[in-house]
């Protein structure tokens, strides 16, 4: 890899395990979202949200029960809907705080993110998470606060995760050259969105998935063997 200047990285499967994210992070909205919907309904921030689910559904004039219940269906599919995540979001805040829970980091991934701001490179997060999701999740992680460790943000209130144009519109933000950029993920067709648009790309394939013979994107088992 040359002349990389910031790396971004995906969450859930690259810095962190899906499995924290499907048995603790899912179960928990699950389970809260009924009330929190029924009890928050009234924030225009909440209003806004499920308007928003509403309306994504095809469902507008549909009534607070029935939104409820598309959404626990949409968390069950893992439904990556932007709505969907902002409402988890505030649902998880409240499991963070009363120390429910910390996030899942790999064990070698602060030490990585510490050792790449030493060395000058800028670090962003994109995930499908919503932004403040993202910043609880990195807050409370079980390294300790990793905020410090990022210069930015991007959800998919920027796009899709598997649209080439959510990484122009992320390189333009960063301002940085696309090439200069590397993309980290675990699925396959992020990482090829990602690449269209130009960005230097990594493929975290945590053991127990095999790496392919012939791997699309350079691929790597941990942070500590990719050397930007
Ligand atoms: C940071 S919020 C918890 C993770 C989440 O809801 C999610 O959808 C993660 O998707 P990613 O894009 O990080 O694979
Ligand atoms: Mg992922």
């Amino acid at each position: 890899m040359t002349n990389i200047r910031a790396i971004v990285t995906d969450i859930e499967g690259t810095t962190s395990s899906i499995d924290f994210v499907r048995d603790v992070l899912f179960p928990y909205a699950r389970k809260r979202l009924p009330a929190f919907v029924e009890t928050h309904a009234d924030k225009p921030e909440v209003q806004h949200w499920l308007h928003e689910a509403a309306k994504e559904a095809g469902i507008i004039e549909a009534s607070r029960q029935e939104i409820i219940e598309l959404l626990l269906g949409w968390i069950d599919q893992d439904r990556k809907s932007t709505a969907l995540k902002a409402l988890q979001g505030m649902i998880w805040k409240e499991g963070y705080e009363a120390g429910e829970y910390r996030a899942h980091v790999y064990p070698e991934v602060s030490a990585r993110l510490h050792a790449w701001r030493a060395d000058g490179l800028h670090l962003y997060v994109y995930s499908s998470g919503s932004v403040p999701a993202q910043r609880l999740f990195f807050r409370y992680s079980d390294a300790g606060d990793l905020t410090p460790m990022f210069a930015g943000y991007f959800d998919t209130e920027t796009g899709p995760k598997r649209e080439s144009a959510s990484y122009a519109k992320i390189a333009e933000a960063i301002g940085e050259r696309p090439e200069h950029i590397l993309f980290l993920s675990d699925i396959v067709e992020e990482l090829d969105a990602a690449r269209t648009a130009g960005l230097q790309t990594g493929w975290l394939l945590r053991p127990p998935q095999a790496v392919p013979v012939q791997p699309r994107h350079r691929a790597y088992l941990d942070f500590d063997s990719i050397e930007p």
